[in-house]
């Protein structure tokens, strides 16, 4: 069965500086509703483009230092000018605040949707043409997927501001500084970039009176079509390792912590370089915990399975219920017993149905008397430590 998309409130909650409640205003179910509520009808309107800039996990935002906005944090963009197409006007302005070129093919297929924002102060509806460029830095080496044929790489030294805007990368999106943006993009921004499949919006929302100090939404819907065939740009273009990170932090995980899991990760890179995994069947990790590690090489080798010989029950699974898609057919299992009767058990178990050169048995931690039982045993039997 297909899963439901997420969300909007359930998207923001993995973001830490979404704003309060009380400044994202009611959400409607349609947009009759939303009409309805609003009851201002605009009478002038004006076009714009926003363009949000992604790299993987990465999100390039400006900082604005004239204009509507100013002092505050946005994507890049601008009027349209006078019979200017929307696509022609998102390649001006991104190539005028930021220096990146992006062609006229690409933008739109980049295009994701309109935004529209109603005043209680104002009679204009502003109706923004809303697109998502995902670059690839060419100094970013470690880009393992990329599948649009036509990619924007980018070198990160030629993103420059102007005198209207100051580009600079957020590492991690999920900490963007949404107290210091319009009160919309803690609505739709963080659904745009919590979402793993691509999404397209019509966004309404209706500010009240006072301007962007106010910053307040009085009424909002938004429309959200979601391609559940199709990754979002972001996830295409993550290295593994993002995606695996960006997995644990969106389903709120603790347990590997953000340490834990950098450890888990280079422990492993370090293991597959030492040892020949290509024909690698069996995985234990002993004193595991979480599991990172086991699920780790189960998703990066040939593995088939991992067991876990840990007697404490770290994580409650949380390692299964964030990356099972990463390693599906695989099996990865926990053993609450010691290191002492759980890997002999195990290893015993193992070679019933596999050779001795195709067990691994790694164990990440300090403690020196653990880690000589786990290779005294391991030699015993003769497999990889
Ligand atoms: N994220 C977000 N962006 C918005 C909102 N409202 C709004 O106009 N924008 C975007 C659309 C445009 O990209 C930008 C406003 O355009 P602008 O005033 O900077 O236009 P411009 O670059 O042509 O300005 P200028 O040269 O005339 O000063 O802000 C909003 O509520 N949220």
């Amino acid at each position: 069965m297909p899963m439901a998309p997420p969300v909007l409130s359930d998207c923001r909650k993995k973001f830490i500086n979404v704003l309060p409640e009380q400044q994202l205003g009611e959400e409607h179910s349609s947009l009759e509703s939303f009409r309805k509520a609003v009851e201002i009808v605009p009478r002038k309107r004006k076009e714009f483009s926003l363009i949000v800039v992604t790299n993987g996990n990465r999100i390039l935002l400006g900082l604005k230092h004239r204009g509507f906005g100013k002092g505050m944090y946005n994507s890049f963009g601008g009027k349209l000018e006078q019979g200017e197409d929307s696509v022609v006007a998102a390649c001006r302005e991104l190539h005028e605040e930021t220096g990146i070129c992006v062609t006229m093919k690409h933008m739109t297929e980049s295009k994701i949707g309109i935004l529209h924002f109603t005043f209680d102060d104002d009679p204009t509806e502003m109706c923004v043409h809303l697109f998502r460029v995902n670059i690839y830095c060419n100094d970013h080496v470690t880009v393992e997927t990329a599948s649009s044929s036509e990619q924007i790489v980018v070198d990160p030294l030629t993103i420059r501001g102007c005198d209207e805007i100051t580009p600079e990368w957020i590492e991690n999106f999920f900490h963007i500084p949404l107290h210091n943006m319009f009160a919309d993009d803690s609505i739709w921004l963080t659904y745009l970039l919590a979402s793993e499949k691509k999404v397209c919006l019509d966004g309404w929302f209706h500010f009240l009176e006072g301007g962007q100090e106010v910053n307040t939404i009085r009424h909002h819907f938004v429309d959200i079509k979601t391609d559940t065939n199709s990754e979002s740009p972001q996830s295409q273009t993550m290295t593994l390792e993002k995606r695996l990170f960006h997995r644990l932090h969106s389903k709120n995980i603790v347990s590997p912590s953000p340490k834990e899991f950098n450890e888990a990760w280079a422990f492993a890179n370090v293991v597959k370089k030492s040892l020949p995994c290509k024909d690698l069947d069996c995985v234990i990790d002993v004193a595991g915990g979480h599991g990172a590690l086991a699920a780790i090489l189960l998703i990066t080798t040939a593995a088939t399975r991992a067991v876990v010989v840990d007697p404490a029950q770290v994580g409650r699974d949380s390692v299964r219920r964030a990356w099972a898609d990463f390693f599906p057919e695989k099996e990865l299992r926990y053993r609450h017993e010691c290191l002492r009767s759980g890997l002999p058990a195990e290893l015993e178990s193992a070679l019933k149905t596999t050779s001795c050169d195709r067990i691994l048995v790694v164990a990440c931690h300090a403690c020196q008397h653990l880690s000589d039982e786990t290779v005294k045993l391991s030699c015993k039997f003769g497999v990889h430590a």
